[in-house]
């Protein structure tokens, strides 16, 4: 399921003060009690790449661009997380969170393990760049879907029907009070067509998508779709009567209503301005192209030639320096996401998935990294984490580094998704003496031909650690 049961159950009691639930044991010092774990976990080197007087030892630090739902930032249990919303603030962070904010390489500091967006598009985060790095980025699929289908809803009315040009022109009368004696004379001039009936083709069955066309059916449309990534959770949404196409060309071509619900990819194979002449000029000429994606998948130029020769329609919740005023174009300010569940849904995800994360390891919702659902930690084991590059011979000179230092591996995961992988071993600590150095070994693996960062888990959050930053290491 798309949101976890335990950010489902937050929502369900939002308003209530009630203090945030985990299932997720946080390691504590206490868990260890029977021996001490010694890393370098850069207090004393701290000063070399983030901000001493900022550090609060002992705690994770999370740095929010945008206004991140408070519902949300609650599931960061406050005697563990240290939370900074003002954006110049937080140049220790251990993780960020945002929305649509643009992010650069510049305000990731260094410190930074993991990056969570509040919402679905990744497109304002330079995704590849953090991959190179070692960085996981996860997004929130599902979590604002349904305030978006319900605008897209809202989005076909507007379409449909001269709403927003009746309402100016009531104001219009209103002021010269003349509304009275005009009203029935001039509602000729905002007349409209219905919904029910009409074809609806809807590109991208996603989260957005699959809900949009299961409503629109209970409208009474006829739905067409494409989608050449449809995965089987999305299929399983769809409304039977769906006729799936094989191009997006053959979707929209009898289509009285064209839905864009898929991501923005830059560069090639991607998705700049997939919808363009070629694919406008299958558009009936009085289609409605509703777009709730991304500004940046429709081509301008060619949409306002289609808005100015007929009677079509463009609603958009994106920016649009040619058709902003066009009449038959209604802009809205990127409002999908913006209804209070959404806001509370996608930040609680996001934050109940930098937490796993941080305190055990576990990656879901990464666009980047492997999805990696961990056992349970043995008990009198310590979790080490490697993100490496993926390339023969690294899994095996990081096992050997520890059999070199004579800890054992009681279990360990290696999953890999494009240019990464991803390790999770689990480190016998019996028969150890009372400190367990980490530190030597962390070193050595970290600087691993391959290796780009490493951690420790042994309950002090926030510490532990290490990076491989072009052959020089930081702690
Ligand atoms: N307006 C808003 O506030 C708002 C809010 C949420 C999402 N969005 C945008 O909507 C997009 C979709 O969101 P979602 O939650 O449904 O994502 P999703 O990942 O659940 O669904 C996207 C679907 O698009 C399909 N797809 C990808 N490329 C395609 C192509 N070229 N042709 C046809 N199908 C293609 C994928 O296979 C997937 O099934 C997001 O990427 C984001 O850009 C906007
Ligand atoms: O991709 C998304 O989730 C939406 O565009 C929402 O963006 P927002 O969180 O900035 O409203």
């Amino acid at each position: 399921m798309i949101i976890s049961t335990r950010a489902l159950g937050h929502l369900l009691s939002r308003r209530a003060a009630a203090a945030p639930t985990r299932v997720t044991p946080v390691l504590t010092a206490r868990a260890f009690a029977d021996y001490n774990v010694h890393v370098e976990h850069g207090r004393g080197e701290w000063k070399t790449y983030g901000d001493i007087d900022q550090y609060k030892p002992g705690m994770y630090q999370i740095k929010c661009f945008n206004k991140i739902s408070p519902i949300g930032l609650a599931q960061f249990p406050s005697d563990q997380y240290d939370i900074r919303t003002d954006a110049q603030e937080g140049n220790n962070a251990h993780a960020i969170l945002l929305r649509s904010h643009k992010l650069q390489e510049e305000d990731v500091p260094r410190t930074v393990r993991a990056i969570a967006r509040c919402g679905a598009g990744t497109n304002n985060i330079p995704v590849a760049r953090m991959t190179e790095l070692g960085i996981p980025v996860f997004n929130t699929p599902g979590a604002n879907a349904n305030a978006v289908k319900e605008l897209v809803l809202c989005g076909m009315l507007l379409g449909s029907r001269r709403v927003i040009d009746g309402i100016n022109h009531m104001k219009d009368l209103g002021q010269q009070g003349l509304a009275r004696e005009r009203v029935e004379k001039d509602k000729a001039m905002f007349g409209g067509q219905e919904l029910k009936g009409k074809t609806l083709a809807v590109i991208g069955l996603g989260h957005i998508g699959s809900q949009t066309a299961r409503d629109a059916r209970a409208l009474g449309m006829t739905l067409k779709g494409y989608d050449p990534g449809l995965s089987v959770q999305s299929a399983l949404r769809l409304p039977r009567a769906l006729e799936l196409m094989d191009s997006i060309t053959a979707a929209v071509s009898d289509a009285d209503y064209i839905s864009l619900n898929i991501p923005y990819i830059k560069g090639e194979g991607g998705t700049h301005g997939v919808i363009g002449a070629d694919v406008i000029s299958h558009f009936k000429p009085n289609a409605v192209l509703l777009n709730f994606a991304r500004g940046e998948l429709v081509d301008s130029e060619a949409m306002k030639e289609f808005l100015d020769a007929g009677d079509g329609r463009y609603v958009t919740d994106f920016p649009d320096d040619l058709v902003w005023d066009h009449k038959n174009a209604v802009v809205l300010p990127h409002l999908g996401a913006s209804t209070e569940e959404a806001e509370d849904a996608a930040a609680a995800m996001a934050a109940d998935t930098i937490r796993d994360y941080l305190e055990s390891g576990t990656i879901s919702n990464s666009v980047n990294f492997p999805s990696t659902s961990l056992p349970d930690r043995p008990e009198h084991t310590v979790r080490f984490t490697v993100v490496n590059k993926n390339v023969p011979g690294v899994l095996a000179h990081i096992t050997e580094t520890f059999g070199d230092a004579d800890l054992n591996i009681i279990q360990q995961v290696n999953h890999s998704r494009g240019e990464i992988a991803y390790n999770v071993l689990d480190i016998a600590t019996m028969g150890h003496e009372e400190v367990l150095s980490f530190k030597n070994v962390q070193e050595k693996i970290t600087m691993l031909e391959g290796v780009l960062s490493s951690r420790v888990m042994y309950g002090a959050p926030g510490t532990g650690y290490a990076k491989n930053l072009d052959g020089e290491y930081f702690v």
